[in-house]
């Protein structure tokens, strides 16, 4: 695989450097139960993520099921929040090698931040509570700006809010979606193999590599 240079990685969150399906999984079944829906297993759920809440919400009421109104997705997105505020954390962990891998990235001077489709609010307080809180110098989630992810708009805010150019950055996700916002934004990307990707096989998007694990990382990267 080739290697990269980069002064900054922004990671996405679910799927890369989090295992947060069963937290997700369980807000979701929390808001099926109060609305008199049939319930998702989390391996349903797993396939509903990656376009941030709104879509997640709206696929676990209706995926294999009739259609809803615009009120009653409303009313469950609202419902979701409230759930997932309890559940957040909870069940969470950060994938193997995360944990390793961060402080050595940090040591070598680079900055990171965060670019999630996950909603803002709960982003710091996950991170606080798996102890990943001070690694990075910005988080953007999926309702910080106008547009989310694939949508390039994320990525280049988060180069501008660290003060790197697109030529400096790399981007580290687990889906399509990371992969096309990456390729908009004109930053390389790569993908952990383990993360949720819609239900659609990695090895099947347009990237600049495929890692297994969080220690295959620093190796890849030529820094000063
Ligand atoms: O869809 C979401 O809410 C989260 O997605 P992401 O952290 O993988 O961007
Ligand atoms: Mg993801």
């Amino acid at each position: 695989m080739k290697s990269f240079a980069p002064r900054a990685i922004f990671f996405d969150l679910d799927g890369t450097l989090v295992d947060s399906v069963p937290d997700l999984a369980e807000a979701v079944r929390r808001m099926l139960v109060e609305l008199g829906e049939p319930s998702r297993t989390d391996a349903e759920v797993a396939t509903f993520v990656g376009k941030g809440i709104p879509t997640m919400v709206e696929r676990a009421l209706t995926v294999g099921r009739a259609p809803i109104s615009p009120e009653l997705l409303a009313q469950a997105i609202t419902s979701f929040m409230r759930h997932y505020e309890d559940t957040n954390g909870k069940l969470t962990r950060a994938y193997p090698g995360v944990v390793e891998a961060l402080p050595v990235l940090r040591a070598r001077g680079l900055k990171m931040g965060v670019v999630t489709n996950k909603a803002e609010a709960f982003i710091g307080p996950l991170l606080d509570e798996l102890g990943l809180g001070g690694f990075f110098d910005c988080l953007v989630g999926g309702d910080s700006l106008a547009k989310k992810k694939p949508d390039p708009e994320p990525l280049w805010h988060a180069c501008q809010t660290v003060g790197v150019s697109r030529e400096e950055a790399l981007m580290v996700g687990d889906s399509g979606n990371d992969a096309l916002c990456a390729r908009r934004a004109g930053i390389p990307v790569l993908l952990m193999t383990y993360g949720y990707n819609e239900g659609v096989p990695v090895d099947t998007e347009d990237c600049d590599g495929l890692l297994s694990s969080f220690l295959e990382l620093p190796p890849l990267l030529k820094t000063a």
